[in-house]
């Protein structure tokens, strides 16, 4: 699979690049951004932590506002950030921020429109590491974390899939998107009425039926505009309870939900990721 460079410059010592790529899995051109640390070659390859982006982002905003590159650099951690779903003039869409473009869901759509081309969940399972492990110096270690809608892809993704990562993290995740209204909406739409096949992509239904054996770091601002009524993180201690998994969530006081917070926390969500890619 060929790919073609969007944009690079140095930073911190490494380089941030973004890309294009035809996706067989999404049907249509795909954007992604890699940063890689200055010690990743192709003799000595480095581990890689997807980032998942939320509501309305692209491949940029991580890259942009996380302020993540010098704890990446230091530690040698490459990052790969991909777009929130798929994208051009033939995709489906809606008027809506919360579904459509910018809205995927990391989960595979099985309703029309949006089944032709919105399949996030096999994208990041599957195809997209397939294509970073072919092209970077990267080696087959690695993890996962995200924000909001990206921090509901990160739990779910690792959580369906234990063995591809080391650990997830998250920030201000949708924890139980069968019980908030950005969830209910985008299932209804992607999946169809019948909700026993929407718990498949909650992490909350996901923990009570199977205990984690990857560590999970949760931050969470109790200042976020969003917390009561989209993203419900006691759910989630709640549904951990019930498999005895340990999960680590950290209310964090007078944080909201923007990447200011990402940023106010990103370095000790690297050093997480770190102990358990380098152990
Ligand atoms: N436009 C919406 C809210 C959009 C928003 O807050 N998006 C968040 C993610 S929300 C959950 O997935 C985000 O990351 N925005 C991009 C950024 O760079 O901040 C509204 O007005 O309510």
């Amino acid at each position: 699979m060929s790919l073609e460079v969007l944009s690079k410059a140095k930073v911190c010592g490494g380089w941030h690049k973004q890309y294009s790529h035809s996706s067989s899995r999404l049907n249509c051109d795909m954007r992604f951004a890699i940063f890689l640390p200055p010690n990743a070659t192709a003799d000595t390859p480095v581990p890689v932590l997807y980032w998942l982006s939320g509501l309305t982002c692209t491949d940029e905003n991580f890259m942009q506002k996380a302020g993540a590159f010098a704890k990446a650099a230091e530690l040698g951690i490459a990052i790969v950030a991909p777009d929130t779903s798929p994208r051009g003039d033939d995709v489906a869409d809606d008027d809506g921020y919360d579904l459509g473009k910018g809205a995927g869901f990391y989960l595979n759509a099985t309703q029309a429109p949006w089944s032709a081309n919105y399949h996030m969940y096999d994208y990041i399972v599957d195809e997209l590491p397939t294509l970073i492990e072919q092209h970077f110096p990267v080696t087959k270690v690695k993890s996962i974390s995200g924000h909001s809608m990206g921090g509901h892809g990160a739990l779910t993704i690792g959580l369906k899939n234990q063995n591809s990562y080391r650990a997830i993290s998250a920030f201000s995740p949708i924890t139980n998107p069968i019980n908030c209204p950005w969830g209910q909406k985008a299932f209804t739409h992607y999946l169809g009425s019948n909700k026993e096949l929407w718990l498949d992509y909650d992490a909350c239904e996901l923990l009570k039926m199977q205990a984690s054996s990857l560590p999970i770091l949760v931050d969470q601002g109790d200042a976020d505009g969003f917390l009561a009524e989209q993203l419900k993180p006691e759910n989630l201690l709640d549904a951990a309870k019930q498999s005895n998994t340990e999960i680590t969530l950290r209310m964090q006081p007078g944080y909201d939900h923007s990447y200011y917070f990402i940023q106010s926390f990103i370095n000790e969500h690297l050093d997480f990721h770190s102990t358990h890619l380098f152990s």
